[in-house]
């Protein structure tokens, strides 16, 4: 008798491979098309804020004139004039740096979450201490050198940007590619088929080198830490053009970005229980965090190198008690349900048990809204825009890009939760109706 099909072993292999790693049937971002927009879309974005907000350029904004953006597309010298080598090459060193700083500062080894082939990931520990060591050495540096040696993070903004997405398109490609190796856990999201959606969702769900978590690495020490040696450096093109002066608007937005990154590095495991690193797969989307964090969050501090803008005392107090009090609400939100999903609740919190013996916080913050950590973040993105005043709505362009993607991450958490609790979910959305903002979203 004959059977069509692989011999009986194969097909017992590839039935196990498929169970572990089905294929995905839903797509989200509106399939292939929407992946591609973003794809195509956030790096176009970025280099427009640049020139569309640039004084070489004409100011921000730059009133559009689709006559000389279509002849700069259309020449050679322009895409050619993206492209600087000694950009590529400082990018390139910062990279490898942050690389080595992992393998050789010490740091605990915490656990992540179980995954749901039973493995448990092991991480180093040790962005703060990188960032520490970075930051010593751009004081060293502004204290033997003064500002001037900054001001060439200004200079080769371009060139910069470039190296940074390029990176950003080797590692999600890099990563794509490998995920066809035999015994990778792919992200259940990102095993649809198609090129376009899997490269930008993320096939794989944890790619490593070694012992090297890539997803984590990425999401947290590449951008965040250039960005605050972004905003160190645009204080300082600041400074060597005032004659040492610094204004108040700048020392605010340098300081507040400057304390979101050392906050995001010094809770690092908080970052492991996301749903980036435990359900998404590392893919051009998370990749391009590296990029997006240095070069777009910064927009303010870079727009204030050109506007310089004194708030004086009355306005400085007011945007920082909008900032106190959005990082006050993020934290304690995120604080609240830390410790009650590591076994504590410091506060009797209330709570509710879902059928799966998994409880949900119904007071405190998480009874006020779904993700009150959302609204004090939201808050404090506000706060390092209202700096640069009312002159352009170019610099506040990071709270709505970040409304749209909170609002569409709270959607999808909402889904996973459903999906997770089932009716008590449900039931949890009664007792706790607002999803962002209460009485408002
Ligand atoms: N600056 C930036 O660009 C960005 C910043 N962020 C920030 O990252 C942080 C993390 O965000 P994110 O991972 O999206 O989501 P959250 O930190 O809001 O976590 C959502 C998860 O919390 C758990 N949860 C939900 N409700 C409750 C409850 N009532 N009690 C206990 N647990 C609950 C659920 O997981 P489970 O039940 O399985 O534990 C849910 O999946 C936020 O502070 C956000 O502001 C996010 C995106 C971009
Ligand atoms: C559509 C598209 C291109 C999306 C890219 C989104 C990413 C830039 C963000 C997704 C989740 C993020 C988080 C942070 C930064 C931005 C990205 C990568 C974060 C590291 C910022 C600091 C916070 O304290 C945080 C650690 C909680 C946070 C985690 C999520």
């Amino acid at each position: 008798m004959f059977t069509i099909g692989p011999p009986r072993g194969e097909k017992k292999t590839r039935t196990a491979k498929t169970e572990l790693n089905p294929r995905t049937t839903r797509y989200e971002f509106l399939g292939p098309p929407g992946a591609l927009a973003i794809c195509i879309g956030t790096p176009a974005v970025m280099y427009a804020m640049y020139f569309g907000c640039s004084e070489e350029y004409g100011g921000c904004p730059l009133p559009l004139n689709g006559y000389a953006v279509a002849s700069a597309l259309t020449s050679w010298s322009w895409w050619r004039a993206l492209w600087d080598t000694q950009a590529a090459s400082l990018y390139l060193s910062y990279y490898g740096f942050l690389v080595v700083c992992w393998y050789v500062l010490p740091g605990k080894h915490v656990q992540g979450l179980p995954m749901r082939d039973g493995q448990v990931k092991t991480y180093k520990v040790n962005a703060f201490a990188t960032m520490l060591v970075l930051f010593g050495i751009t004081a060293a540096v502004l204290w033997r050198h003064g500002p001037d040696p900054f001001t060439i993070i200004y200079e080769k903004w371009v060139g910069l940007l470039t190296a940074s997405t390029l990176m950003s398109f080797a590692l999600a490609l890099g990563c794509y590619l490998a995920s066809f190796r035999d015994g990778a856990l792919l992200a259940l999201g990102g095993n649809s088929g198609n090129f376009i959606y899997d490269f930008f969702i993320g096939r794989e769900l944890n790619p490593s080198l070694g012992s090297l978590d890539l997803k984590s690495f990425n999401e947290l020490r590449p951008g965040l830490m250039l960005w605050a040696v972004v905003d160190i450096a645009m204080a300082c093109t600041q400074a060597v053009r005032r004659g040492g002066q610094v204004t108040d608007s700048m020392w605010l937005v340098v300081l507040f970005q400057c304390w979101y990154v050392a906050d995001a590095l010094f809770n690092e495991p908080a970052v492991f229980t996301t749903m980036d690193i435990t359900s998404d797969g590392f893919g051009f989307m998370l990749a391009l965090a590296i990029t997006i964090e240095p070069f777009l969050y910064s927009l303010q501090a870079r727009y204030l190198v050109f506007n310089p803008i004194e708030l004086g005392p009355v306005y400085t107090g007011l945007i920082l008690a909008v900032n106190l009090l959005g990082y006050y609400i993020f934290r304690a939100a995120n604080g609240e349900k830390n410790d009650f999903r590591n076994g504590r609740n410091p506060k009797n919190l209330q709570y509710m048990t879902t059928e799966s013996g998994r409880r949900l916080l119904t007071s405190g913050w998480w009874g006020r809204s779904r993700h009150p950590n959302y609204m004090g973040d939201l808050l404090m993105g506000l706060a390092w825009s209202l700096p640069t005043g009312f002159n352009t709505p170019l610099t506040y362009f990071y709270v709505i890009y970040f409304t749209i993607l909170l609002v569409h991450r709270q959607q999808r958490d909402d889904e996973a939760c459903r999906k997770k609790y089932g009716k008590d979910w449900d039931r949890y959305k009664t007792i706790v109706p607002w999803r962002i903002i209460p009485y408002v979203y």
